[in-house]
């Protein structure tokens, strides 16, 4: 059962499902989405130990929704945490470094849940089309810190590099009728770097963005959210629109504006 909430998501934050003080804070905090991770934010030898507070967190009321990410598919922990999380009531499972659309039916039969793939590498990359298609799958997440790193792309560039995979990624997931979340910012000082790559992510049509920490939210959730003259435009258009191509405010507008402009409504909070 998908939550009505989950496409209107603008901002996901991971925190280490390890980390006790961040689970106790994400639970009051603003991000639409908060996601527990088990992979790569926990030390290998915390990892029990963060499948246990993910289980023991997801059975406590959360004001955002609620998303585990489990080990990758072909990582040893990724069968030990399917066994811990089996009946979890997590809104959302996050699986990363997808490449074969086969090992989300894995998840899907053992946990039941939504899912989102995480698309990480080249070969998830040319699988992204399928992967989004996967009954379960939602909605897929940009991992651009593996994306970087696999691409063997210099470090502390631009987006430039990423450009095709993000666009990649954010078809396939639209072809499949799914959500599209933008990668993480990982320069924590660096609010008007983080502020540009939100605008770029939205301009993209990315509808979410992954963080990592909490002052990232209210920046991320503006951004991501239509302002006060988009809405105003929305509403008007809706307001004006009879059929057929017309002219609205100096512009031509058809039936896909005005289906345009109720998503921007039912995303205004
Ligand atoms: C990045 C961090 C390790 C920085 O930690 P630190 O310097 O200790 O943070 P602060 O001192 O600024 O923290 C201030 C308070 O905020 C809480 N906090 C910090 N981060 C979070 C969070 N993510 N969620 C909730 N709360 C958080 C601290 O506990 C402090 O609270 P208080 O005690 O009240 O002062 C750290 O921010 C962090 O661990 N971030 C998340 C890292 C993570 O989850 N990484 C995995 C996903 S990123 C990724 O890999 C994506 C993808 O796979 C890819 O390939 O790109
Ligand atoms: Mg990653």
């Amino acid at each position: 059962m998908i939550d009505d909430r989950l496409p209107l998501v603008r901002s996901a934050l991971f925190l280490p499902a390890s980390n006790a003080r961040a689970i106790e804070k994400a639970q009051r905090l603003a991000a639409d989405l908060v996601i527990l991770d088990l992979e790569d934010a926990v030390p290998a030898e915390l990892k029990e130990e963060a499948r246990v507070a993910a289980v023991a967190a997801a059975a406590t009321d959360w004001t955002p929704l609620l998303a585990i990410r489990v080990n990758a598919p072909d990582r040893p922990e990724h069968a030990k945490d399917l066994a811990a999380l089996a009946g979890v009531p997590a809104d959302v499972i996050v699986v990363p470094k997808v490449e074969r659309a086969d090992d989300l039916a894995v998840v899907r039969k053992a946990l039941g849940r939504p899912l989102l793939a995480m698309i990480e590498t080249p070969k998830g990359l040319y699988a992204a089309r399928d992967i989004a298609a996967e009954p379960g799958v939602v909605g897929l997440i940009a991992g651009s810190n593996d994306l970087a790193a696999e691409l063997r792309l210099p470090p502390r560039q631009g987006r430039e590099g990423l450009a095709l995979a993000l666009q990649m990624i954010l078809l396939a997931a639209r072809a499949a009728g799914g959500i599209a979340l933008d990668g993480v910012w990982n320069r924590l000082d660096d609010a008007d770097g983080f502020a540009e790559d939100c605008a770029q992510g939205r301009a993209l049509g990315f509808e979410a963005k992954t963080l990592i920490h909490p002052n990232q939210i209210e920046t991320c959730n503006r951004l991501f959210g239509p302002d006060t003259a988009e809405l105003e435009d929305a509403q008007a258009l809706i307001a004006a629109a009879t059929g057929g191509a017309e002219r609205f405010r100096g512009r031509m507008i058809e039936a896909m504006h005005v289906a345009q402009a109720h998503r921007t409504i039912a995303r205004a909070r």
